[in-house]
């Protein structure tokens, strides 16, 4: 992003940073092969490089330790000044100044340095991926798309018939452009920008497309989300058993920790099915693909 701010960004937030690139971060990131097993939309998935049997590999990760400091820092500084600008919140963590005020835009700064930081983690690890596939099986893997989710951006959406700049915010939901939307690439234009659901590790996952008149600024949901915390879940059952059963239907697991897969199973997720026809259903997205797990890594 070309907004970025490194000037922003705490010295202690590098250093967490620094330690951390390439690498995929614990709870719900992985890294995960997949197979398509359905195609809903063939003229969009032949845009996308998606074919049925296909195997893909899908990477969720993001600004790690650095991103998270910058969280902190700024949550701090918002606090602070809130009064000054005669806000009132009933949690902290909702902590904010005006977008336009300096403490706003050195957030906003901070935040898209924190974005590139995790667009390069995330080339890191596809990289890694890459050499694996090209050693172990010849294989090139293809970029289908990048996109940063839990992100505040400011863009352009007509409003009542008037174009205005908006600071869109989306918390657990990523950007889905419809088709003709003037910052798609070329090769997108027809399509609309491919939309990544993933859904839990023994679970499919979808590829999606944005479509024209979102009601919502051009967002998503970014996930099937959670229905259990991760206490409940890591309650519901032990890791060793859960990787059991995942490989008893073919789907590899390697996790870090056995404690780590618990909290991470299937039945703590909402049926992301079922979320993707809602979301489909209030015209946000449009299914093109759907994707099964084969083998995951969680960090
Ligand atoms: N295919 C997989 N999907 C997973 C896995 N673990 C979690 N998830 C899904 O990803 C989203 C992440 O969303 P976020 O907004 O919380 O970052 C989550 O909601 C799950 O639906 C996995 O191992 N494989
Ligand atoms: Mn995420």
């Amino acid at each position: 992003m070309s907004d970025a701010d490194p000037a922003q960004v705490s010295d202690r937030a590098v250093q967490r940073g620094q330690g951390q690139v390439g690498s995929l971060g614990s709870g719900n990131h992985f890294l995960e092969v997949q197979a398509v097993d359905h195609v809903y939309d063939e003229p969009a998935a032949e845009a996308f490089g998606l074919r049925p049997g296909q195997i893909c590999v899908m990477v969720h990760s993001g600004s790690r330790g650095m991103g998270h400091q910058i969280c902190t820092d700024h949550v701090r500084v918002m606090e602070r000044v809130m009064p000054r600008y005669g806000i009132n919140v009933p949690d902290r963590q909702l902590a904010c100044a005006p977008v336009s005020s300096p403490e706003g835009r050195a957030y906003l700064g901070a935040m898209a340095a924190a974005a590139n930081y995790a667009r390069a983690n995330r080339q890191l690890l596809g990289e890694a991926a890459r050499r694996v596939f090209a050693r172990v099986v010849g294989r090139r893997l293809d970029l289908v798309y990048d996109i940063s989710h839990n992100l505040a951006k400011i863009e352009t959406h007509r409003v009542d018939g008037v174009d205005k700049r908006l600071c869109v915010h989306r918390k657990g939901a990523t950007r889905a452009l419809p088709p003709g939307h003037p910052d798609l690439p070329a090769d997108l234009a027809g399509v609309g920008q491919p939309v990544l659901i993933p859904g839990s590790m023994g679970t499919p996952s979808y590829v999606l497309t944005g479509v024209a008149g979102s009601p919502a600024f051009a967002s998503t949901c970014h996930g099937a989300g959670r229905a259990q915390s991760r206490t409940q879940a890591a309650k519901s059952v032990r890791g060793k058993e859960l990787r059991d059963q995942l490989e008893a239907q073919d789907i590899s697991v390697r996790g870090a920790s056995m404690r780590g897969l618990a909290e991470e199973t299937p039945q703590a997720y909402k049926d992301v099915s079922a979320v993707v026809e809602s979301a489909e259903g209030g015209g946000l997205c449009r299914r093109v693909a759907r994707l099964v797990p084969v083998g995951v890594v969680k960090g």
